[in-house]
Protein backbone atom coordinates (compact mmCIF):
# COMPACT_ATOMS: atom_id res chain seq x y z
CA UNK A 1 0.00 0.00 0.00
CA UNK A 2 0.78 3.63 -0.52
CA UNK A 3 0.56 4.70 2.67
CA UNK A 4 2.94 2.29 4.57
CA UNK A 5 5.39 3.51 2.04
CA UNK A 6 4.42 6.86 2.71
CA UNK A 7 4.69 6.45 6.51
CA UNK A 8 8.13 5.05 5.95
CA UNK A 9 9.47 7.82 3.88
CA UNK A 10 7.94 10.50 7.22
CA UNK A 11 10.78 8.86 9.46
CA UNK A 12 13.77 10.35 8.56
CA UNK A 13 12.11 13.46 8.33
CA UNK A 14 10.66 12.90 11.61
CA UNK A 15 13.38 12.04 13.46
CA UNK A 16 15.27 14.65 11.70
CA UNK A 17 12.76 17.25 13.16
CA UNK A 18 12.65 15.74 16.44
CA UNK A 19 16.39 16.22 16.86
CA UNK A 20 16.48 19.81 15.56
CA UNK A 21 16.33 22.72 17.59
CA UNK A 22 12.48 23.52 17.33
CA UNK A 23 11.69 20.61 19.06
CA UNK A 24 14.26 20.14 21.17
CA UNK A 25 13.43 23.77 22.23
CA UNK A 26 10.08 22.83 23.24
CA UNK A 27 11.44 19.62 25.33
CA UNK A 28 14.16 21.37 27.08
CA UNK A 29 11.78 24.39 27.48
CA UNK A 30 14.63 26.43 25.95
CA UNK A 31 13.50 28.21 23.10
CA UNK A 32 13.51 31.69 22.45
CA UNK A 33 10.16 34.11 22.63
CA UNK A 34 11.18 35.44 19.35
CA UNK A 35 11.09 32.12 17.70
CA UNK A 36 7.94 31.51 19.18
CA UNK A 37 6.59 34.50 17.90
CA UNK A 38 7.91 33.82 14.21
CA UNK A 39 6.62 30.37 14.74
CA UNK A 40 2.79 31.53 15.56
CA UNK A 41 2.80 34.24 13.05
CA UNK A 42 3.71 31.79 9.65
CA UNK A 43 1.53 29.19 11.04
CA UNK A 44 -1.50 31.20 12.10
CA UNK A 45 -1.40 32.24 8.11
CA UNK A 46 -0.43 28.17 7.03
CA UNK A 47 -3.36 27.34 8.59
CA UNK A 48 -5.33 29.82 6.95
CA UNK A 49 -4.45 28.34 3.60
CA UNK A 50 -4.76 25.15 4.96
CA UNK A 51 -8.37 25.22 5.45
CA UNK A 52 -8.82 27.44 2.28
CA UNK A 53 -7.33 24.44 0.66
CA UNK A 54 -9.96 22.05 1.92
CA UNK A 55 -12.38 24.03 0.62
CA UNK A 56 -11.09 23.82 -2.70
CA UNK A 57 -11.52 20.30 -2.58
CA UNK A 58 -14.63 20.12 -1.13
CA UNK A 59 -15.29 21.51 -5.04
CA UNK A 60 -13.33 18.77 -6.25
CA UNK A 61 -15.03 15.47 -4.37
CA UNK A 62 -17.94 13.86 -5.24
CA UNK A 63 -18.02 12.10 -2.32
CA UNK A 64 -20.52 12.96 0.30
CA UNK A 65 -18.56 11.27 3.54
CA UNK A 66 -15.55 12.46 2.23
CA UNK A 67 -17.08 16.51 2.06
CA UNK A 68 -17.95 15.79 5.13
CA UNK A 69 -14.78 15.02 5.96
CA UNK A 70 -13.47 18.30 5.06
CA UNK A 71 -15.52 20.27 6.39
CA UNK A 72 -14.58 19.16 9.66
CA UNK A 73 -10.85 19.36 8.99
CA UNK A 74 -11.57 23.15 8.22
CA UNK A 75 -13.69 23.50 11.32
CA UNK A 76 -10.94 22.13 13.35
CA UNK A 77 -8.06 23.77 11.52
CA UNK A 78 -10.19 27.72 11.96
CA UNK A 79 -10.91 26.71 15.51
CA UNK A 80 -9.57 23.85 17.50
CA UNK A 81 -6.17 24.08 16.83
CA UNK A 82 -5.77 27.41 18.19
CA UNK A 83 -6.09 25.60 21.21
CA UNK A 84 -2.19 24.46 20.52
CA UNK A 85 -0.86 27.87 19.90
CA UNK A 86 -2.39 29.29 22.76
CA UNK A 87 -0.24 26.98 24.55
CA UNK A 88 3.09 28.97 22.91
CA UNK A 89 1.73 32.21 23.39
CA UNK A 90 1.27 31.88 26.64
CA UNK A 91 4.43 31.06 27.15
CA UNK A 92 5.88 33.96 25.39
CA UNK A 93 3.23 36.27 27.37
CA UNK A 94 1.25 37.82 25.37
CA UNK A 95 -2.24 37.44 23.90
CA UNK A 96 -2.03 34.78 20.76
CA UNK A 97 -4.60 37.38 18.90
CA UNK A 98 -1.77 40.10 19.30
CA UNK A 99 1.09 38.37 18.07
CA UNK A 100 -0.56 37.17 14.57
CA UNK A 101 -1.43 40.80 14.27
CA UNK A 102 1.86 40.86 12.42
CA UNK A 103 3.40 38.22 9.94
CA UNK A 104 3.89 37.43 6.02
CA UNK A 105 4.50 34.09 4.32
CA UNK A 106 7.97 34.05 5.13
CA UNK A 107 10.08 32.24 2.45
CA UNK A 108 9.84 28.77 3.53
CA UNK A 109 6.25 29.03 4.62
CA UNK A 110 5.55 30.85 1.14
CA UNK A 111 7.26 27.67 -0.69
CA UNK A 112 5.25 25.22 1.77
CA UNK A 113 2.30 26.90 0.96
CA UNK A 114 2.66 27.26 -2.89
CA UNK A 115 3.33 23.59 -3.07
CA UNK A 116 -0.07 22.39 -1.86
CA UNK A 117 -1.55 24.93 -3.89
CA UNK A 118 0.07 24.12 -7.11
CA UNK A 119 -1.66 20.41 -6.55
CA UNK A 120 -5.07 22.39 -5.75
CA UNK A 121 -4.95 24.51 -8.83
CA UNK A 122 -3.24 21.87 -11.54
CA UNK A 123 -4.71 18.50 -10.70
CA UNK A 124 -8.38 17.22 -10.53
CA UNK A 125 -7.42 14.21 -8.96
CA UNK A 126 -7.72 15.15 -5.03
CA UNK A 127 -4.98 12.45 -3.99
CA UNK A 128 -2.61 14.86 -5.30
CA UNK A 129 -3.05 17.67 -2.94
CA UNK A 130 -4.28 15.64 -0.34
CA UNK A 131 -0.52 13.49 -0.67
CA UNK A 132 0.97 17.09 -0.10
CA UNK A 133 -1.05 17.60 2.74
CA UNK A 134 -0.84 14.94 4.77
CA UNK A 135 2.32 15.75 6.60
CA UNK A 136 0.47 18.23 8.43
CA UNK A 137 -1.24 16.07 10.75
CA UNK A 138 0.79 13.39 9.92
CA UNK A 139 4.42 14.33 11.30
CA UNK A 140 2.98 16.83 14.01
CA UNK A 141 1.57 13.56 15.59
CA UNK A 142 4.95 11.63 15.58
CA UNK A 143 6.52 13.68 16.75
CA UNK A 144 4.41 14.64 19.80
CA UNK A 145 3.93 10.78 20.00
CA UNK A 146 7.80 10.62 20.18
CA UNK A 147 8.34 13.61 22.60
CA UNK A 148 5.94 12.08 25.15
CA UNK A 149 7.49 8.85 24.87
CA UNK A 150 10.69 9.65 25.68
CA UNK A 151 10.24 12.50 27.87
CA UNK A 152 8.62 13.01 31.18
CA UNK A 153 6.99 16.23 31.44
CA UNK A 154 6.33 17.36 34.63
CA UNK A 155 2.48 19.42 35.38
CA UNK A 156 4.29 22.72 35.22
CA UNK A 157 6.39 22.18 31.68
CA UNK A 158 5.36 25.63 29.98
CA UNK A 159 4.86 23.21 26.40
CA UNK A 160 3.04 20.09 27.67
CA UNK A 161 -0.03 21.01 26.36
CA UNK A 162 1.64 21.04 23.22
CA UNK A 163 3.24 17.80 22.79
CA UNK A 164 -0.34 16.55 24.74
CA UNK A 165 -2.63 18.45 22.00
CA UNK A 166 -0.62 17.17 19.27
CA UNK A 167 -0.49 13.52 20.38
CA UNK A 168 -4.06 13.23 20.66
CA UNK A 169 -6.15 15.13 18.22
CA UNK A 170 -5.10 14.35 15.28
CA UNK A 171 -4.83 10.46 14.46
CA UNK A 172 -7.70 10.32 12.26
CA UNK A 173 -7.04 13.31 10.68
CA UNK A 174 -4.32 11.48 8.86
CA UNK A 175 -5.74 7.80 8.44
CA UNK A 176 -8.42 9.22 6.34
CA UNK A 177 -5.79 11.24 4.19
CA UNK A 178 -3.81 8.39 3.53
CA UNK A 179 -6.88 5.73 3.24
CA UNK A 180 -8.24 8.14 0.13
CA UNK A 181 -4.33 8.27 -1.41
CA UNK A 182 -4.30 4.68 -1.39
CA UNK A 183 -8.25 4.79 -2.95
CA UNK A 184 -6.73 6.96 -5.55
CA UNK A 185 -3.09 5.18 -6.05
CA UNK A 186 -4.99 2.15 -6.85
CA UNK A 187 -6.36 3.70 -10.18
CA UNK A 188 -3.12 5.31 -10.84
CA UNK A 189 -0.38 4.16 -12.91
CA UNK A 190 3.52 4.30 -11.99
CA UNK A 191 4.66 7.79 -13.07
CA UNK A 192 1.30 9.10 -11.34
CA UNK A 193 1.99 7.47 -7.74
CA UNK A 194 5.57 8.66 -7.97
CA UNK A 195 4.04 11.89 -7.96
CA UNK A 196 2.10 11.35 -5.26
CA UNK A 197 5.63 10.29 -3.33
CA UNK A 198 7.29 13.11 -4.40
CA UNK A 199 4.54 15.25 -3.18
CA UNK A 200 4.50 14.02 0.21
CA UNK A 201 8.64 13.63 0.62
CA UNK A 202 8.40 17.68 -0.52
CA UNK A 203 5.99 18.64 2.15
CA UNK A 204 7.56 16.48 4.79
CA UNK A 205 11.01 18.19 4.07
CA UNK A 206 8.54 21.88 4.29
CA UNK A 207 7.78 20.67 7.45
CA UNK A 208 11.75 20.53 8.63
CA UNK A 209 11.65 24.22 6.59
CA UNK A 210 9.42 25.50 8.40
CA UNK A 211 10.52 24.50 12.35
CA UNK A 212 13.55 25.88 11.20
CA UNK A 213 12.67 29.08 9.52
CA UNK A 214 11.40 30.06 13.49
CA UNK A 215 14.32 29.72 14.27
CA UNK A 216 16.14 31.68 12.07
CA UNK A 217 13.37 34.44 12.14
CA UNK A 218 13.45 33.96 8.43
CA UNK A 219 12.42 37.40 6.14
CA UNK A 220 12.64 38.35 3.05
CA UNK A 221 15.38 40.21 1.86
CA UNK A 222 14.27 44.48 2.78
CA UNK A 223 13.86 46.02 -0.74
CA UNK A 224 14.47 49.71 -1.05
CA UNK A 225 11.20 50.23 -3.15
CA UNK A 226 12.58 53.86 -4.26
CA UNK A 227 15.23 52.79 -6.20
C1 LIG B 1 3.44 24.02 9.22
C2 LIG B 1 2.52 23.18 10.03
N1 LIG B 1 2.47 21.85 9.77
C3 LIG B 1 1.62 21.08 10.53
C4 LIG B 1 0.83 21.60 11.50
C5 LIG B 1 -0.08 20.71 12.31
N2 LIG B 1 -1.40 20.78 11.85
C6 LIG B 1 0.91 22.95 11.71
N3 LIG B 1 0.17 23.56 12.65
N4 LIG B 1 1.77 23.76 10.97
Amino acid sequence: MLSTQLKQDAEQFIDEIYGDDFIQGLINEDISHASLIHYLQADALYLEEFANIYAMLISKTTSKEMMEYLLEEMRFILGGEVEAHEILARAVGRPYAEIIEDGEWYPSADHYIKHMYYNAYAKENIAFTLSAMAPCPYIYQKLAEKAMAQNVFQENHQYRGWFEFYSGNIDETADVMFKAIDKEAGKMNDYEIGLLRKNFRESAEHERRFFNMAMTREHWAEVDMNV
